[in-house]
């Protein structure tokens, strides 16, 4: 039987659009609306700290609309007392710690929680007795994903961003990387995820790790919306991931 990848598309960069003009379109729900009619299987949207294109409003808009649309929200957000609180009040069906930096442009690296574990932990806790499922993005490594099992989280995404930008012997060396840490993850009773630059090539290559169930996507998709519509993209995104799982399981 032909794995199935779950896609989750991040809609944060419709918002970066909207704030550009600090009105309201485009509208992030509308495209959360039309990112699920076009196969999407879940929502990603990452509630920053300092509110650059996600705000407090949309994920009031974004939960209700997955909640009635009966799809997951998958909440990202920084380990922080305020964001464990809106988390809590919304209880979306998972949330991914991530880490921040206000000067970054964009996520760079993976969480550390590798030593940090008696601040990660009762969040991962808090979240997971809420009936949240908790993941946390991270650098493919040993030592992150022992420490992700070690504070209790349900899942990894594994940061790719580095194997989106590399190239050649470097990208396949980073490949092994993520392979080897799926692995591990899996070994350890981790659900597998990744995210963080992926397009069309980088999304297919990747299904090659076999652990890997759910791919989350944002900023290339919505930079395509602008070529070809928003509808387009994430059913040739899906088509892509599709047409590379079903290689493996010919
Ligand atoms: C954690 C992550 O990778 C996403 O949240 C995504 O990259 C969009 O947010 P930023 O570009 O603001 O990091
Ligand atoms: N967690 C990764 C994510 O949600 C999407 O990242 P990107 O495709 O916007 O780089």
């Amino acid at each position: 039987m032909t794995r199935h990848v779950r896609l989750g598309v991040n809609i944060d960069h419709v918002a970066t659009v909207r704030n550009a003009r600090g009105g309201a379109h485009p509208d992030p729900a509308r495209a959360a609306e039309q990112a699920l009619a076009a196969g999407a299987d879940g929502i990603t949207a990452h509630l920053r700290e300092d509110r650059r294109h996600i705000t407090d409003a949309d994920i009031d808009i974004l939960s209700a609309l997955c909640r009635r649309a009966n799809r997951p929200l998958n909440l990202e957000m920084a380990v922080t007392d305020e964001m464990l609180a809106i988390a809590l009040r919304h209880k979306p069906h998972a949330a991914c710690l991530v880490p921040e930096r206000r000067e970054e442009v964009t996520t760079e690296g993976g969480l550390a929680v590798a030593g940090f574990e008696p601040r990660i932990q009762p969040v991962v806790k808090a979240l997971a007795d809420a009936g949240v499922r908790v993941s946390l993005f991270i650098e493919p490594s040993e030592e992150q994903v022992t420490a992700a099992a070690a504070v209790g989280a349900q899942v990894v995404e594994f940061h790719t961003g580095r194997y989106c930008h590399l190239s050649g012997a470097d990208r396949a060396i980073e490949f092994k990387r993520l392979q080897a840490a799926a692995t591990q993850a899996h070994a350890l009773g981790l659900e597998v995820h990744a995210g963080h630059g992926l397009d069309y090539a980088t999304a297919a290559t990747i299904l090659d790790i076999p652990e890997i169930v759910e791919l989350n996507i944002g900023h290339f998709l919505i930079g395509e919306a602008v070529f070809t519509g928003l509808d387009a993209a994430i059913r040739r995104m899906r088509a892509a991931m599709d047409a590379a799982l079903s290689v493996q399981g010919a």
